[in-house]
C-alpha cells in the first residue's frame, strides 16, 4: 500500500474544500479527527497498561483535535488530563472545554510534575500550521517532553517538526521520535524521517477530494476510525 503525502498548503485547501464545497462544518471534522486520535491510543496504550493520559494542546485545531480525544478517552475509560497553556479564543474551543469540565477532566497548570506522573502523554501542540523555531512557552515543553520517558503519541506531526523538512537541526525538538504518530487525512511530508507505529484516520475523504489532490483513499476496516500504515524509505506508506 502506498499513500501520498499532503503539503501543509495543499492540507489547508483541502480543508477548506471540505467546509466549502463539500458542506461540513469545523466541529465535525475535528470531531472525526479526535475520535481516530482516541482510538490510535486504544491501539497503541489500551487502559491495561495504565489509565492516565495527559493531552497536551496547542493553541490551534491542532490542540482542539486533542481536546476531543480526551473527552473520548475519559469515556473509553482511561483518566486524561488537559494541559492546555495558550488557549484558543474561539467559541469551538471554548464548547470543547466545556464538554470536558462537565466530564471532570482536569485541566493542569503545573506541567513538569504531571509529565512525571502520567502513563502516556497525547502531542496535539502543533499541525500542519506549525512554522518556523518555537515560540515559548513550547520551547520548553517540547525540551521536557523529548527528555522524558513517557510513551508519545503526536497528532498529524511531530510538534517542531516543519511539516516539509522535518525535525529541527538543533534546539527543542532535534531529538523528539514519539512512538506513535497520527496522520490526519493525508500524511504530511515529514512523515519520511518518521520512525515508529503510524497510522493513519480522520475518515471523511471522498474519492473526488483524493483525486483533486492525488491522494490514496486508506483501506480502514469496518467501523475502525484509523488504520495502520508503514513507511518506506521514501516516505511513502
Ligand atoms: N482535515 C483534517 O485532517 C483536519 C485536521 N485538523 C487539525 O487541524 C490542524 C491544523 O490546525 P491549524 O489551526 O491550522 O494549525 P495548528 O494547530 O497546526 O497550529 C496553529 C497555531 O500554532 C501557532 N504556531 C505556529 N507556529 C508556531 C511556532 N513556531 N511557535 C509557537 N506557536 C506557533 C499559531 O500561531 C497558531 O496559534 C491539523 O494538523 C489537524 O490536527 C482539524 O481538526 C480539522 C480537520
Ligand atoms: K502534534
Amino acid at each position: 500500500m502506498s499513500l501520498k503525502a499532503i503539503s501543509s498548503k495543499d492540507a489547508a485547501a483541502l480543508d477548506k474544500d471540505l467546509m466549502e464545497v463539500g458542506g461540513w462544518s469545523l466541529d465535525q471534522l475535528m470531531e472525526l479527527a479526535g475520535l481516530s486520535v482516541a482510538q490510535a491510543v486504544w491501539k497503541v496504550h489500551p487502559p491495561s497498561a495504565g489509565k492516565n493520559i495527559l493531552v497536551v494542546c496547542g493553541p490551534g485545531n491542532n490542540g482542539g483535535d486533542g481536546l476531543v480525544a480526551a473527552r473520548h478517552l475519559a469515556h473509553f475509560g482511561y483518566s486524561p488530563s488537559v494541559y492546555y497553556p495558550k488557549q484558543g479564543k474561539n467559541e469551538l474551543y471554548q464548547r470543547l472545554k466545556i464538554q470536558l469540565q462537565n466530564l471532570s477532566i482536569p485541566f493542569i497548570t503545573d506541567f513538569s510534575p504531571a509529565l512525571q506522573q502520567t502513563d502516556f502523554l497525547v502531542d496535539s501542540i502543533f499541525g500542519f500550521s506549525f512554522g518556523g523555531p518555537l515560540r515559548e512557552p513550547f520551547g520548553d515543553i517540547v525540551s521536557q517532553i523529548e527528555s522524558a520517558s513517557v510513551p508519545v503519541l503526536s497528532v498529524d506531526a511531530p510538534s517542531s517538526w516543519d511539516i516539509q523538512s522535518g525535525p529541527p537541526k538543533e534546539g527543542p525538538g532535534a531529538k523528539f521520535m514519539p512512538a506513535s504518530l497520527i496522520s490526519l487525512t493525508a500524511p504530511k511530508p515529514c512523515v519520511q524521517f518518521y520512525q515508529g507505529r503510524h497510522f493513519i484516520g480522520g475518515r471523511f475523504l471522498t474519492r473526488g477530494l483524493a483525486d483533486k489532490y492525488g491522494l490514496d483513499l486508506p483501506g480502514y476496516q469496518g467501523v475502525e476510525q484509523v488504520l495502520e500504515v508503514g513507511v518506506d524509505a521514501e516516505g511513502k506508506l
